[in-house]
This record gives structure tokens, C-alpha cells and sequence, in this order.
């Protein structure tokens, strides 16, 4: 039996009736899956079709997904191998190409992509590199406004003078929760003429921070003047330093948290990893210390789901009102109500609705009816979506009894109750 935690949730859009068991939709080249190239991470289903039964990889492993691995706090030993894999290092790999495929303007250079990918960002040594530059880098420049050229000349040959708008810092910002949907609504929100976002994950906030808010701005797609300009990385919400990093570039910025039922979010998080690590240990062996003894929040796919934790941090920084909490099980069961508030807190007309979205019986998820830059229907790539693996009903228990406190905590200081209970 599939494990499926939210399978509660009442579809909106017409079929959602059931999950699909299998990725029979693929993303044979997941670099595609964010990159924003044309169409994004979406598949169109000739695509599909030809992508059945690829590598599973994702470059959100290593370069998106981004969260600390589901391993970490449990794996002393140097990586082997087939763990290095797990870990992501197959997935910047593959994130270059993603990078390359989807931001040519940007990063059609190998040497530009290897800077991008591992010069400092999501490396150990980066890490190094990283808090030895933060000096550096926290010198906010005093007017980013001023063309680049006359303040960066390094910065000068890597971003094309031309093409229409500016780049701006994000407005807005989807800051998490890993596997909570957030590839999927950035998606959605692309088809809004009044948003632009970048199709990959920068981590500039976590991982890259020591590159600097110039470079970070040089990543971002043009905009004209009303259009909001917009990142995700998941792993924001979870990183100790990254609201006082956020509020230091603007105390202003709109931040969004697509949360998703805690047990379920972990197991998925597990299935990633195990999709790469087949020898993986088992999900109850990580969860938990002994046999069903303590749960192990040294476990990042525990960890991440304690969102009341998470929140109080980012509420030093940040009143709750520049906050969005979307729900990722509504955002499968009524795609548009939820980016219907999405542009509503964006201060966006709401020009996506029931109309672009269906629902894909075989990938048993919504779908786009057509996705920004492409021209037919569209869903996600397979890593979105993907079965999870059995795991005993009695360490779902356990599970959901240990998020109990946690989740009311998070719905009070929310204000909202998202019904994991
Ligand atoms: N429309 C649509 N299509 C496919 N998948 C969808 C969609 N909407 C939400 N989801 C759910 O998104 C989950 C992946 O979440 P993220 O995109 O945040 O993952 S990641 O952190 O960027 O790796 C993914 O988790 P899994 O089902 O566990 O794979 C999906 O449940």
C-alpha cells in the first residue's frame, strides 16, 4: 500500500479522485525541471512519453531541493560513491546543465556555471570560502541601482547590457518547505504576466551568500516597472541565517511557505533520497533512535517539518503579515483557490484561474492546460509526484503523534489550521 497522508484532502478540480502510483511522466533531462528553460519544468506529453523510464535525478538535489539531506546528523563517515549521490553531488552536476540549458544568457559559459554551481555555493568548501567572505559581502552596496558596469566590471561581461527592464531583487520570495509544492506553484505563478521568476534554485540566502547581493541581482530575469520578480529555494525556511540575510537586502520582501503535512513531507523527502541511494537505510531506522524510541530530529526530513520551530525565527525579523502560508494539499486539490490567494497577497490581479489548470489521471496531479513559453499541456516532471515508499502504519502513528504539539503551536501562531491532525 501506498503511503499517502493527505490522501484526505477532497479534490476541487474535476478526476482529482486519485494519486497516481507511478512517474510515468519523466523528466529524462531533470535540469529541465529548474531551469526555467522554455516551459519551465514542465513536460509537454510527447516529452513525457519520450522521457519514460529515465534517471530519476533532479538538479533540486543538488542545486535545488537544497535542504540539508535527509543523512545529515546521521552519517559520519565520508560519503561513498552512491551516497555522494544522494548527497547532490550528482545533482550539480546536473545542475549545470540545467543551468546551461536554461539560462544561456547567463550561464552559457562552463566557467561561468562552474562559479555558479560550486564556487563557494552548496560545497563544504564553499561553506569556508563563505563565512571568510561574509564581510565582505554584508557591505550592502550603497545604491544597487546604478548600472553594474560602473560599480563591477567583473559583473559587466556576464549580463547582457540589452533587452527591455531591469534586474531587480525579489520582491517576493517562496522560502520553503522542501517537498511542500513549491516548484509547482512557482510554475503556476509563472504564467502571470506580472511575474518573473528565476527558474532554478539561486540558494543565494543559505549557500551563496558570499558571492554577494550584486551577483545575486545579476541572476534575476528582467522586469518592467509593476512586474514582481521571484525566487524559491526550500531550504530558506530552515536555515538558521537566512531571515536576517533576507531582511538585510529589504524588510519589505513578501515571503511565501508552502507547508504540507509534516509525516508526509518527510517520507517524501525520504523518497527522493532513496531514489538515489537504493542502499539507503530504511525511513523508521532514520526517524527514530531506537526501534520507535525517541524520533530523531537530528534527521533533516524530521527537522524540517517542525515549522513552528522554523517560524519563530523568522518572526524576530519579520511581522507574520509579510507572511503567506499556502497550503500544499489544497494546492493539489484546487490549484487555482490557493494561487488565487497567492496573487491576492501579492497585490496581483487574479489572472490564473480554474481555466489553466486540469487534472492529468495518469500523473494523478493538476496539470497546466498550457505552461508559460509552451504551447500545450504541461505537468511536472517525475520527481514531482513520485510513489513513496511503504512505510508501517505504526511509525505513521508514531509520527503524527510527535507532530501533534508542533503543528497546533504552528496553526496558532498562523492563524490558520491546516487540518494535519
Ligand atoms: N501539480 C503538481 N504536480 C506534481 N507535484 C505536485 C503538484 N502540486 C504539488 N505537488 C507536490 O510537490 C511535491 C514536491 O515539492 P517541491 O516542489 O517543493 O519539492 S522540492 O523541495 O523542490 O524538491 C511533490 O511531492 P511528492 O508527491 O512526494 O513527490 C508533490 O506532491
Amino acid at each position: 500500500m501506498e503511503l499517502r497522508a493527505e490522501a484526505s484532502v477532497r479534490p476541487k478540480i474535476q478526476g482529482l479522485a486519485r494519486r497516481h502510483t507511478f512517474a510515468e511522466f519523466c523528466d529524462s533531462d531533470p535540469c529541465r525541471e529548474s531551469n526555467g528553460a522554455p516551459g519551465g519544468p514542465f513536460l509537454s506529453q510527447p516529452e513525457q512519453g519520450r522521457a519514460a523510464g529515465a534517471d530519476v535525478g533532479t538538479a533540486e538535489a543538488g542545486c535545488g531541493g537544497g535542504s540539508p539531506s535527509p543523512l545529515q546528523g546521521r552519517v559520519q563517515a565520508p560519503p561513498s560513491g552512491r551516497l555522494q549521490a544522494a548527497l547532490g553531488f550528482k545533482g550539480l552536476a546536473r545542475c549545470g546543465e540545467a543551468a546551461l540549458g536554461g539560462e544561456r544568457g547567463q550561464f552559457g559559459n562552463p566557467q561561468r556555471l562552474q562559479e555558479i554551481v560550486w564556487g563557494g555555493c552548496g560545497t563544504d568548501a564553499g561553506q569556508g570560502r563563505l563565512s571568510a567572505s561574509v564581510g565582505r559581502s554584508s557591505i550592502f552596496p550603497p545604491d544597487l541601482d546604478v548600472p553594474r558596469h560602473s560599480r563591477e566590471p567583473s559583473l559587466r561581461t556576464r549580463v547582457p547590457a540589452r533587452g527591455p527592464g531591469r534586474r531587480r531583487f525579489p520582491q517576493a520570495l517562496i522560502v520553503g518547505v522542501k517537498k511542500g509544492g513549491t516548484r509547482a506553484l512557482l510554475e503556476f505563478l509563472r504564467l502571470h504576466p506580472d511575474v518573473r521568476a528565476l527558474g532554478s534554485e539561486p540558494h543565494f540566502f543559505d549557500r551563496c551568500y558570499g558571492r554577494g547581493l550584486a551577483w545575486y541581482r545579476s541572476l534575476m530575469p528582467r522586469t518592467l516597472e509593476g512586474q514582481i520578480t521571484m525566487e524559491k529555494t526550500p531550504s530558506y525556511f530552515v536555515t538558521r541565517e537566512v531571515p536576517r540575510r533576507i531582511h538585510g537586502m529589504s524588510p519589505d520582501t513578501k515571503l511565501i511557505v508552502v507547508v504540507r503535512n509534516p509525516v508526509t513531507r518527510a517520507i517524501s523527502d525520504y523518497a527522493q533520497t532513496l531514489s538515489k541511494t537504493p542502499g539507503l537505510p530504511s525511513f523508521r531506522a532514520l526517524a527514530f533512535r531506537h526501534g520507535l524510541g525517541r524520533v530523531d530530529t537530528a534527521w533533516s526530513a524530521v527537522r524540517i517539518g517542525l515549522y513552528a520551530q522554523h517560524l519563530a525565527r523568522w518572526l524576530r525579523y519579520f511581522p507574520l503579515s509579510h507572511f503567506l502560508f499556502v497550503s500544499g494539499e489544497r494546492l493539489v486539490s484546487d490549484p487555482a483557490g490557493e494561487v488565487g490567494r497567492v496573487q491576492d497577497f501579492l497585490g496581483l490581479k487574479r489572472v490564473i484561474t480554474d481555466k489553466h489548470f486540469y487534472f492529468n489521471a495518469t500523473k494523478g496531479f493538476p496539470c497546466l492546460k498550457k505552461a508559460q513559453g509552451g504551447s500545450g499541456p504541461r505537468c511536472l516532471g517525475k520527481s514531482k509526484g513520485r510513489p513513496h515508499p511503504r512505510v508501517p502504519e505504526a511509525v505513521v502513528q508514531r509520527l503524527r503523534d510527535f507532530y501533534r504539539p508542533f503543528n497546533r503551536k504552528f496553526y496558532q501562531m498562523t492563524g490558520q489550521d491546516f487540518g494535519w491532525d
